[in-house]
């Protein structure tokens, strides 16, 4: 079996007691088969050179290499953060077309190929996570990898008007037709990206999922993200889940929990989601000093302005709301700036009559999924849950809501309160078995055995595909996009122009 090299922005801690979503998947499916991890260490050096170390975890060698400042801030806060995290979520209000960024992020794709570069042994398959790393594969390729390189997108693939207002989005485009396989997380996120490749790129559909556009041609298919279904339901017997559980148990008696966990991230919907609670207060009166929302907001990327605004905002909210509803003995929301232990969130899991999971744009969101793993499956609790997140495509039976619509979100938080026990026996017996099912395992061996499937890159030249005439393209914006060019061509236009 060919060993597997996992690369993404940041390689996860194994000491780390709750990293993110990618690398709590990641973790657990590296574990399953060795192979090498290849990433950023988190640290940020000043101009020398970034040093690559390496070391041996649970049977995977952990290799990470260290960013420069001035990279830090253009590829990491800058690229990333700042412009494809808010446009890949549709929040193009919230992008910072900053001049310079672009240029950071090129010098780091390019900096994680030539380190990468010697570590590849010859039968390796190379797995890219996310839209931090979109262009690693062109950046290897022009190095001469020939490995079969996968790239998976963790985020939402945007609607093609939104991603066409990001000034490099032919380059971007052009780079993932570079992976000989493109995994997306559902199928809104395919329907947007063919829709981009054929009506604004020009490009076309091939059969065997192929797609193809400016020159390139990759196969893309979805792979829905899972969770271990088993390991998150077994932390809920773990000593720490269980005090937790006993304690809310206790305090919560007389009362509902409804319960949120989410990064303080603005594509989260938090504000929405303490609107939506207090029309559910106002309107259905007998869930005052009943129901109560524990909102686990964690603290995430607080570096950033936008996300010091968002915190702000939404702790306004939970201040005002507890103000105007609390009393002495009750507060209608308890919210906690904390990241807490998968055990924790186990435990909380378990207790809660409903989880409200109601982001505005999400990937696909593990928490929901979480969230039913954790169930009692005699008296479990029901999952709300956005129909904006990837995760509502597989997760039918939840009670799927429309976030920005506080009345109808109230109104289905209510009859979640109110669901008879036989119901809810049935819609999460269904939800946990297709969870189960359609494990972080499931996805894993899926993505891999199509990669593995893929034909065989046979060299540099190759991978960008043979010289593509096509017809001219007018897109949206009125520019003419002539699709013809060679490899060679672009390889030049990206040397002298750092592309854009
Ligand atoms: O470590 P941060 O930069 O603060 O962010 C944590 C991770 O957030 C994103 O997660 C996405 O992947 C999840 C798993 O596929 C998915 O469920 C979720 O909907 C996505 O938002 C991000 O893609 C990761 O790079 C971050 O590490
Ligand atoms: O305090 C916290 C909050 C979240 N998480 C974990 O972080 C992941 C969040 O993944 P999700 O896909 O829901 O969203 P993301 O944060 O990746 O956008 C889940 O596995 C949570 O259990 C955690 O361990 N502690």
């Amino acid at each position: 079996m060919s060993r597997l090299v996992v690369v993404s922005n940041r390689v996860a801690d194994p000491q780390d007691a709750a990293p993110g979503g990618l690398a709590v998947a990641l973790q657990e499916a590296m574990q399953r088969r060795s192979g090498m991890w290849f990433g950023w260490s988190g640290a940020v050096v000043d101009n020398t050179e970034p040093q690559v170390s390496s070391q041996q975890s649970q049977g995977v060698t952990l290799v990470t290499t260290e960013l420069v400042n001035r990279d830090h801030e253009s590829y990491y806060q800058g690229f990333c953060n700042k412009i494809l995290w808010p446009v890949f979520h549709s929040r193009l209000d919230l992008a910072e077309f900053k001049a310079g960024f672009w240029e950071g992020y090129r010098r780091v794709n390019e900096q994680f190929a030539r380190q990468l570069l010697p570590l590849l042994e010859e039968d390796d398959l190379i797995w890219v996570h996310d839209y931090h790393l979109i262009g690693l594969a062109g950046q290897l390729r022009a190095l001469g990898c020939k490995q079969k390189i996968g790239f998976f997108l963790h985020i939402p693939f945007p609607p093609p008007v939104i991603f066409q207002a990001l000034p490099q989005h032919k380059t971007l485009v052009r780079d993932l037709l570079t992976y000989d396989l493109i995994g997306l997380q559902s199928k809104q996120d395919l329907r947007h990206f063919r829709s981009y490749v054929v009506d604004q790129a020009c490009g076309d559909t091939k059969p065997g999922s192929r797609y193809q556009a400016y020159g390139r041609q990759a196969r893309c298919e979805v792979f829905p993200i899972g969770i271990d279904a088993q390991a998150f339901a077994a932390l809920t017997q773990e000593p720490e889940s269980v005090q937790v559980h006993e304690t809310m148990r206790r305090e919560y008696s007389q009362r509902r929990l409804v319960l949120g966990i989410d990064r303080l991230d603005y594509s989260k919907g938090l504000p929405e989601r303490i609107h939506a609670f207090r029309d559910l207060l106002s309107r259905y009166s007998h869930h005052v000093r009943s129901a109560t929302l524990v909102q686990i907001g964690s603290p995430t990327r607080e570096n950033l302005q936008v996300y010091a605004e968002i915190r702000a905002r939404f702790e306004f909210l939970c201040g005002s709301i507890n103000g105007d509803y609390g009393e002495l003995d009750w507060m209608p929301v308890r919210y906690i700036h904390q990241v807490l232990t998968r055990s924790h969130l186990a435990g909380l899991c378990r207790c809660a009559a409903v989880g409200l999971i109601t982001p505005l744009r999400d990937g696909m969101n593990l928490v929901a999924k979480e969230f039913v793993a954790a169930q009692d499956p005699g008296d479990p609790g029901v999952l709300v849950l956005s129909q904006f997140a990837g995760a509502a495509e597989q997760l039918s039976e939840a009670l799927l809501v429309n976030p920005h619509d506080i009345q109808a979100t109230a109104d289905t938080i209510d009859r979640a309160l109110q669901m008879p026990r036989q119901e809810r026996i049935d819609r999460h017996g269904r939800l946990l078995e297709r969870i189960k099912t359609q494990d972080v395992y499931w996805w894993c061996r899926s993505f891999l055995s199509v990669l593995a499937e893929c034909p065989t890159t046979v060299g540099p030249e190759s991978a960008y595909g043979p010289a593509f005439s096509g017809p001219i393209c007018v897109d949206a914006g009125g520019e003419a996009a002539v699709q013809s060019f060679s490899a060679s061509a672009y390889r030049d236009q990206t040397s002298r122009k750092g592309m854009g």
